[in-house]
C-alpha cells in the first residue's frame, strides 16, 4: 500500500518506518525542513533504540521517503497517517492546532476522485475524527475520504520492538471498506485486532494511560505510606502483583511518571470530564499525588541531613524520564534539580543521552558528567532518578571510596538495599526499609 505519515517524530518516524519495513511504500512529512534533512542524510533526530538501522535499510529498499512537501505526497497516497503532537494547553486541553493544521492541508490535497483513508494516531479528545473530516470537507467537499481512529500505544525507548509487538491494534471507524483497509494494513502486526467506532477508539487510548497513570500514583502513595510504618514496598508490590486479578506490571514505585504523554493525557481526560461538567475527582488526585512525588528525593535528603542541605553536593544519576530515551519532556529529573538548586544544593549530573536535551532545560550551575562515577566524586550524596544499565552499574564499594559521604537515595528502587546498607552506606529508597 502506499502510504503518507505526517510527523516524524517519535510516533511518526517509526511507525512510519516500520510499514515500509511491512514492504508498504511510505513517505514520511514533517515541517521542520533541518529534520527532514538530517533524514534524508541517514541521521536520525531521536534515540530510538534498534531505528537507524530499520531506516537506513528501507531508505536503500526504496520503500522509505522524507520531504517537507505535504501535498503531493498526500495525493500519491491509499491511506494518510496523522502523527503530529498534541501538546498540553494552558487549560489542560490538548493543543490541537497542528493536528487541525494537518487536516486542512489535507483537504487542499484532495481535489482528485481517489477514495482515501485518513487515519489519525496522535493522541487525541474524544471527536477529533469527526471534527477532521468536517476540516477536509471544508476544503473539498467531495473528497472521497474516511476519517479513522488507530492510537498508538509504543513506549519510548522501546518503540520499535512494542510496534512489531503490539498487544492489540485499535481501528475505530464506521466505515466497512476502511475497516478492511486498516486491518489489511495492521495484520502482519497482531491478531489482536478490535475494530470499534471513532469515538470509542479516542477514549480508549486516554483511559488506557490514564489507567496506568493511576496505577503508578496508587502504587506511590501507597510507598509514601510504607515510608512512614517501616514496611518495604518493593516487597508490598511483589505480594500484591502474584494476584492474577493485580498482576506485576508498572508497580514500580519511585519519582512519578513523566515524559510527554502520561502528565498531559492525564490532564486532557480531566479536561474532557471538566468541560461537560463532571468533576473527574480520581483524575485529579493521581495527577495530585504525581505532582508532589519526585520531591520526595528532596525530603529524604532533608531528612538525613537534618534540613542542613545549603552548599552540599549532590550526584544525580540519569536524567532522561526513563532509560533509553533522550526524551526530557515533563522529566522528574528537571523538578528535582531545580529545587535543589533552589536549596544551594550543587548539582552533578550524568545521562549517557539525555544530556544535550538537558542542557536545553536547565538554568544555573549543574556539572554534566562523564559517567557515573564521575558524577559521584566528591558528593556528599547521590540520587539514582534514571535506572540506565550505566547507573545501575555503580557498585557502593566504588561509590564509598569516590564520595565525600556514603548517601543513596534511590529514586527507582532498583538498587539492593541490603548491599548498600552493609557497605556502610545511609540507603534511602521510596517506601523502602
Ligand atoms: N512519544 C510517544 O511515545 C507517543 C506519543 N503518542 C502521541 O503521538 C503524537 C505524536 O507524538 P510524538 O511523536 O512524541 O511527537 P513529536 O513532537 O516527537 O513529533 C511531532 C512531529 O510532527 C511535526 N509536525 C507538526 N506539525 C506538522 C505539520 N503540519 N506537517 C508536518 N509535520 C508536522 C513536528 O515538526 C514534529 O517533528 C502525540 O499526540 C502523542 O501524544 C502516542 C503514543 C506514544
Ligand atoms: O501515549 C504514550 O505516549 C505512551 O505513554 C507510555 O509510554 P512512555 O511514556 O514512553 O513510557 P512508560 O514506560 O509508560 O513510562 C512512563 C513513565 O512512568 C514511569 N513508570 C513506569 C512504570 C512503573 O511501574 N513506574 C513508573 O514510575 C516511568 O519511569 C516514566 O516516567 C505508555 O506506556 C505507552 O503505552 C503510550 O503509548
Amino acid at each position: 500500500m502506499k502510504l503518507t505519515v505526517v510527523g516524524t517524530g517519535y510516533v511518526g518516524l517509526v511507525s512510519g518506518t516500520s510499514f515500509a519495513e511491512l514492504g508498504n511504500d511510505v513517505i514520511c512529512v514533517d515541517k521542520i525542513p533541518e529534520k527532514v534533512d538530517r533524514l534524508n542524510n541517514g541521521e536520525i533526530p531521536i534515540y530510538e533504540p534498534g531505528l537507524k538501522e530499520l531506516v537506513d535499510a528501507n531508505r536503500a529498499a526504496g520503500r522509505l521517503q522524507f520531504t517537507t512537501e505535504l501535498q503531493p505526497a498526500v495525493r500519491a497516497s491509499d491511506i494518510v497517517i496523522i502523527a503530529v503532537g498534541t501538546p498540553e494547553s494552558e487549560t489542560g486541553a490538548a493543543n490541537m492546532s497542528y493536528v487541525y493544521g494537518v487536516a486542512d492541508e489535507i483537504g487542499e490535497a484532495v481535489n482528485d476522485d481517489k477514495f482515501r483513508v485518513v487515519v489519525n494516531k496522535s493522541t487525541v479528545p474524544v471527536g477529533t475524527a469527526d471534527r477532521v473530516r468536517s476540516l477536509i470537507a471544508d476544503k473539498n467537499p467531495d473528497a472521497k475520504i474516511e476519517v479513522c481512529s488507530v492510537p498508538e500505544f509504543l513506549r519510548e525507548g522501546s518503540a520499535v520492538k512494542d510496534t512489531f509487538n503490539p498487544d492489540r491494534v485499535i481501528i475505530g471507524t464506521n466505515s466497512d471498506k476502511a475497516a478492511e483497509i486498516l486491518t489489511e494494513l495492521h495484520q502482519p502486526l497482531t491478531d489482536n485486532i478490535v475494530v470499534t467506532d471513532p469515538r470509542s477508539s479516542e477514549m480508549i487510548k486516554y483511559s488506557s494511560n490514564a489507567f496506568l497513570a493511576t496505577k503508578i500514583s496508587f502504587v506511590n502513595e501507597v510507598a509514601n505510606i510504607c515510608d512512614y510504618y517501616g514496611a518495604d514496598i518493593n516487597a508490598v508490590t511483589r505480594g500484591m502483583g502474584m494476584d492474577n486479578r493485580i498482576g506485576p506490571k508498572f508497580l514500580n514505585a519511585g519519582i512519578g511518571y513523566g515524559g510527554s504523554c502520561f502528565p498531559k493525557d492525564v490532564k486532557a481526560i480531566k479536561h474532557l470530564a471538566e468541560v461537560k461538567g463532571y468533576y473527574p475527582q480520581l483524575l485529579q488526585a493521581v495527577n495530585d499525588v504525581n505532582e508532589k512525588q519526585s520531591l520526595r528525593m528532596v525530603d529524604h535528603l532533608n531528612v538525613i541531613f537534618n534540613e542542613d542541605i545549603r552548599n552540599i553536593t549532590v550526584a544525580l544519576l540519569g536524567l532522561a524520564f526513563k532509560p533509553n530515551t533522550d526524551d526530557m519532556r515533563e522529566a522528574p529529573s528537571l523538578k528535582i534539580i531545580r529545587s535543589l538548586q533552589e536549596y544551594g544544593v550543587k548539582v552533578r549530573a550524568f545521562d549517557p543521552v539525555a544530556e544535550d536535551n538537558a542542557r536545553q532545560l536547565l538554568e544555573g550551575d549543574v556539572y554534566y558528567a562523564e559517567n557515573a562515577l564521575d558524577a559521584c566524586e566528591g558528593a556528599d550524596a547521590a540520587m539514582l532518578v534514571t535506572e540506565w544499565e550505566e547507573c545501575l552499574q555503580v557498585t557502593p564499594e566504588k561509590l564509598k571510596s569516590i564520595m565525600k559521604k556514603p548517601v543513596m537515595i534511590d529514586g527507582r528502587n532498583a538498587f539492593k538495599a541490603k548491599e548498600f546498607k552493609e557497605a556502610g552506606f545511609i540507603y534511602h529508597g521510596i517506601g523502602r526499609k
